[in-house]
Order: C-alpha cells, then structure tokens, then sequence
C-alpha cells in the first residue's frame, strides 16, 4: 500500500479536508515566503484540529535547528521534512535535538543525485524536481531504487497511479496537485487518494 503525503496545509478548510481524506501524513510549510507557508503558533493550532490516525510533519528549508526543535517540542509536528540544502552534520545537530524521524529532500536531475540521496543517514528520503512547484522529474531514474522513499513533484490526480506504478513509492506525496488557484481543492485531494488507493487494490 502507497501512503499518502498531503503537504501545504494552512487553514481550517484544509484540515477539515484531510481529516475527510485521511492521508498517513499532512504536511505545515515553515517557509515564510511560500504561499502555504505557517507560523509555529498557526501549526500547533491546527494541527490540534487533525485526526489523530494522520501524522503532521513540518517543512523546513535550512531553518535553524533550534526552531525545527521548537515546532516539535511543541507538539506541532511529528515528523521532520528537510527540504533544503541540509547536510550530514546538520542531521546529526537535529538528531541529538529531537526524536521525530527525518525525511530528507532531494532534487533529482540525473543519476548522481539519486546516488547522493541513497546515501544519506536520515530515516526516509524524498526526492523530488523542486519546491513545491509543481513539476515532476523523470521517473525512470528511480525506477530501480530499493530504499523506501517519498516520490514528489507534480504529482496530481491524473498522473500518481502511473507513478506509482513505475516507481512504487513508500509514499507520494503532493501539494500544487490538490490545489485550484493555489488553494487546498477537496475535490482533487478526493480524487487523489482515490487514484492511489485503486492501485494499490489491484
Ligand atoms: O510547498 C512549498 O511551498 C515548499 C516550499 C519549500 C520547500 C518545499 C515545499 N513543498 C514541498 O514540495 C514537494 C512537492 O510539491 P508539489 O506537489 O510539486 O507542489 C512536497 O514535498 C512539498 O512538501
């Protein structure tokens, strides 16, 4: 079964729809000039509103260690997406803060960028075309990689059954995919998981 990643959540229209769909995962965006981007306080308040079978995870881009520790020493996220130019030494300063699992972000353009994301130490890795941008990479690069990992990038609900297919994730995980005018769509977050979990059936 592919597990879901439903990111850039930052209203309570949002949450209301993912406590509808139920993703694994529900993703805050801590990057303050992302149109999805939140506060500590905005994520802690919402992601009290979740459900509790679906796993908050925050979004940092080469933020400080000590604010990544803070929103989980809060209780606003439980796990941790590094979606920068973090390396090694910044994984293990946040693995003696905190003890959420890691997921590390990854732009894959070609073979060795698949090399360097099999490589590291955190406990998932998501690879992914961009920033949450909405574009895909080609797939065909990680059609043969063994470590679990988070497919992004592009994804929407016309185009994540062949993925999954191609590639079988540990995951896929999706934001402008479900958006309509850069705002959550419950229409297309339904249409979505529905798409991954049919394939998941078959
Ligand atoms: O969503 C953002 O604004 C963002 C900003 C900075 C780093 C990552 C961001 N989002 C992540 O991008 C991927 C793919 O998103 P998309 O489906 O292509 O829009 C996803 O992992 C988000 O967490």
């Amino acid at each position: 079964m592919t597990r879901i990643k439903m990111c850039g959540l930052h209203s309570r229209a949002d949450i209301e729809a993912v406590n509808e769909v139920l993703p694994e995962y529900a993703g805050f965006v801590f990057v303050p000039n992302s149109h999805r981007g939140v506060t500590l306080d905005e994520a802690r308040a919402l992601s009290a509103l979740l459900d509790e079978v679906i796993c908050p995870v925050g979004v940092f881009l080469d933020a400080p260690v000590a604010f990544v520790a803070a929103a989980c020493d809060v209780g606003a996220i439980r796990m941790v997406q590094l979606h920068g130019r973090e390396d090694e030494a910044y994984v293990a300063a946040l693995r003696k803060r905190v003890s959420a699992p890691i997921i590390q972000a990854f732009v894959v353009r070609d073979a060795a960028d698949v090399q360097r994301a099999l490589a590291c130490s955190a406990d998932y890795v998501l690879l992914d075309a961009g920033r949450g941008d909405g574009r895909a990479f080609d797939w065909s690069l990680v059609a043969n990689v063994q470590r679990p990992f988070f497919l992004a990038g592009g994804l929407d609900s016309g185009n994540v059954a062949q993925a999954v297919r191609a590639v079988r994730p540990f995951a896929v995980d999706v934001s402008s995919g479900i958006e309509t005018n850069k705002t959550k769509d419950i229409r297309k977050m339904r249409a979505f998981a529905m798409a991954v979990r049919a394939e998941g059936e078959l």
